[in-house]
């Protein structure tokens, strides 16, 4: 088992790692179930995860003597909507759930992040607790605070900063994820790597079959890296103020317009549009002659060995460069004149680039539409 405490004055708070948290939610989270009393605790589930993982948890529950409202959550991105939001946070006021409560929210980093969306906002934040089920949800969506739903206008341009108090991250819960998932989550522990720790991103490459595995020792230990490495970065800059979390972005300004462009479907899942997102801030920097095209050729290499897309050409999209920087401008880093790109100095070092020309970026983008 392995914690990490993310250090946030008077608002820190600790996650556990490790194989069969599920078993002892319990105990670990004894001070935000006891409150209930005898009401039923809201456990705010995807449906997969209920499915497969609910048991465990409503046994955790049972043994102290309280048990489970459910409200279950579609599986998909298209849950990170108004409607949706609309819908939990009717439920949770039904529930008379008040501002000392906890929800607690089981699933990936779609249920996580409409539940602290959803908590952030009612009666103006009551608490959370994360149960993230999927390894993208281990590794960076359960820890940080940033919630959200998604907007017409583009992705997670609804939202709040609204940290969780507890993060339970039980391995055991990847055993029955679909590969495609593992990878996706894989996609973000690999951007630890490539936006700040080459030694760690030649692990990843070559521990990445261990990982899709879930040998747990391997998950274990590379999951608490990636979380040690966000909580120091968040308990740095806990609301994107200053550049150390915009770092965390690295291939998101990419990748969320691709998003769009694919209706926020399962055409292309967050973590596969993330590794094309590294990639092509990776051919970028080449193209600025910040790294070498070798260079970026390698971070598209270690992500295509590990099984994750590289290629934007083989999306099939229809549209052009221009209609992908028209969805960047839309980007919760832009500013006035500019959009803010993480960039590349070296595989290991990224930066916040700030003199990006969007035409220049949609010129390179035809160009890597047409690729291959
Ligand atoms: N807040 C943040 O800092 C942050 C960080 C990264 C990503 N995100 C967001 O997270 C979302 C992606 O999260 P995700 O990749 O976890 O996707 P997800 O929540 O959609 O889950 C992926 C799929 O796995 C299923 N599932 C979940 N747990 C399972 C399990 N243990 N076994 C089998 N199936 C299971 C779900 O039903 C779903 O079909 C995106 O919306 C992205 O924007 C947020
Ligand atoms: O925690 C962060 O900060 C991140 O940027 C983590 C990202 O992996 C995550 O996808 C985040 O939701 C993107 O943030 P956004 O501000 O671009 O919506
Ligand atoms: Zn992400």
């Amino acid at each position: 088992m392995a914690d990490v405490d993310v250090a946030l004055a008077g608002r820190s708070y600790r996650v556990k790692v490790g194989p069969g948290l599920l078993e002892r939610v319990h105990a670990d989270a004894h001070s935000f179930i006891e409150p209930y009393g005898k009401r039923a605790v809201p456990v705010v589930a995807d449906a997969n995860a209920k499915r497969l993982h609910g048991e465990r948890l409503q046994a955790s529950f049972r043994s102290a003597g309280h048990s489970i409202d459910w409200y279950e959550v579609a599986p998909g991105e298209s849950s990170k909507s108004w409607d949706e939001l609309v819908r939990l946070t009717d439920w949770l006021l039904d529930r008379g759930v008040t501002r000392s409560d906890h929800v607690f929210a089981l699933g990936g980093g779609v249920v996580g992040d409409l539940v602290g969306f959803a908590c952030a906002i009612l009666k103006r934040g009551c608490g959370f607790v994360q149960l993230p089920t999927t390894l993208l949800a281990q590794v960076d969506s359960s820890v940080g605070g940033k919630t959200a739903i998604n907007a017409p206008a583009g992705k997670n341009l609804i939202g709040a900063f609204h940290q969780p108090s507890l993060v339970l991250a039980d391995t055991t819960c990847l055993a029955t994820l679909p590969q495609r998932e593992m990878r996706a989550g894989l996609a973000e522990v690999f951007k630890y790597g490539i936006l700040g720790d080459a030694d760690f991103l030649a692990r990843v490459d070559s521990e990445s079959s261990a990982i899709l595995a879930c040998d747990d020792a391997t998950l274990e230990s590379v999951i608490a890296h990636c979380v040690g490495m966000k909580a120091r970065v968040v308990a740095e800059d806990e609301r994107e103020t200053k550049d150390a979390r915009a770092l965390l972005n690295l291939g998101h300004t990419f990748g969320h317009a691709l998003e769009a462009e694919t209706g926020f479907s399962d055409r292309l899942l967050h973590g596969e549009a993330v590794a094309l997102g590294m990639v092509l801030a990776a051919r970028y920097s080449a193209r600025r002659e910040l790294i070498s095209l070798a260079d970026a050729e390698r971070v598209a290499d270690a992500l295509a060995r590990a099984g994750l897309p590289t290629e934007i050409s083989a999306l099939g999209l229809d549209c052009d460069g221009s209609t992908l920087a028209h969805h960047m401008r839309n980007d919760k880093k832009a500013e006035a004149s500019t959009v803010p790109f993480i960039l590349l100095r070296a595989i290991g070092e990224a930066f916040v680039a700030r003199d990006v020309e969007l035409a220049d970026v949609a010129a390179f983008m035809d160009e890597q539409l047409q690729a291959h």
